[in-house]
């Protein structure tokens, strides 16, 4: 069984079909790449699978856990990092891990060695008891990303992993992520960054219009055509194929 199932996923705000008949399967030891245009249904999905939002359809698994009916024990056995999220203004990294570990109901010293491990990973050790108000964009999104890891967690879903991070860091979060996967973990990476998902993603999803419209192996060198070439065909396809054109119209 996969370590991430969807099946027939559904989800509308109002009249927006944000999502609307996703499916796919993630296994353990698959750094997953999920690429899509602007408004695809991305984040959506990644709601329902960590429980923050209730679907209208489908059924989905995460590590075997049911997020619509169970919420809690599915945000308990995974990493989350969400979308352009800031850790609080007014706790220290080391406070807010602490506080993170004591959610989790993790062991304070664990917390403590994977505070150290993960500053000194992401290179914040001279941060670590400094308000995150007085921190950079950057310097924040190595805090949200140690959260997302500090627990171990099987699978971790994580949108724009790189975003605000100088090269070097980038780097530093790419090989961690490949790593982490290879660890017999899942990981689920949401990303307009179509170069970074063909570097590090075992295999990618493309997403328009709230549906899985192609899935690619990039294992073994993958094939000819780029990643970018098989996202614009397929996200271009995808959005002229509900929009009648012109010479459609005369025909
Ligand atoms: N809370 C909401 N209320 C109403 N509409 C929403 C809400 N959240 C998302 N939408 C709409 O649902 C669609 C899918 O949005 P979603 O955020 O899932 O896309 P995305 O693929 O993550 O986009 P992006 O790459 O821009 O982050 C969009 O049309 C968006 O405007």
């Amino acid at each position: 069984m996969g370590a991430i199932q969807v099946d027939g996923l559904r989800k509308s705000y109002g009249s927006v079909d944000a999502v609307d008949g996703m499916e796919f399967t993630v296994d353990r030891g698959e750094l997953y790449g999920f690429l899509g245009p602007n408004g695809a249904g991305k984040t959506t999905t990644i709601r329902v699978l960590t429980g923050q939002i209730e679907p209208d359809a489908g059924d989905v698994r995460v590590l075997e856990t049911d997020p619509v009916a169970d919420p809690i024990e599915t945000r308990r056995r995974v990493g989350i990092l969400p979308e352009q999220e800031s850790p609080p203004s007014f706790l220290t990294p080391r406070e807010y891990l602490e506080f993170v570990g004591e959610v989790r109901d993790l062991d304070p010293e664990r917390v403590a060695e994977q505070t150290a491990a993960w500053a000194d990973r992401l290179g914040f050790e001279s941060k670590l008891d400094t308000l995150h108000t007085d921190l950079s964009r950057g310097q924040q999104q190595k805090v949200m990303i140690a959260q997302a890891f500090v627990h171990e967690p099987d699978v971790v879903f994580i949108d724009e992993p790189l975003a605000n991070l100088d090269p070097l860091v980038q780097e530093q979060v790419k090989r961690f992520l490949v790593s982490y996967a290879a660890g017999d973990n899942a990981v689920f990476v949401s990303t307009h960054n179509i170069d970074v998902a063909e570097e590090i993603c075992t295999r990618v999803g493309i997403v328009a219009d709230g549906r899985l419209v192609t899935e690619r192996s990039l294992e073994d060198g993958g094939d000819d055509e780029s990643l970018l070439e098989v996202f614009l065909d397929r996200v271009e396809r995808e959005e002229t194929r509900d929009t009648p054109t012109l010479e459609r119209l005369e025909t």
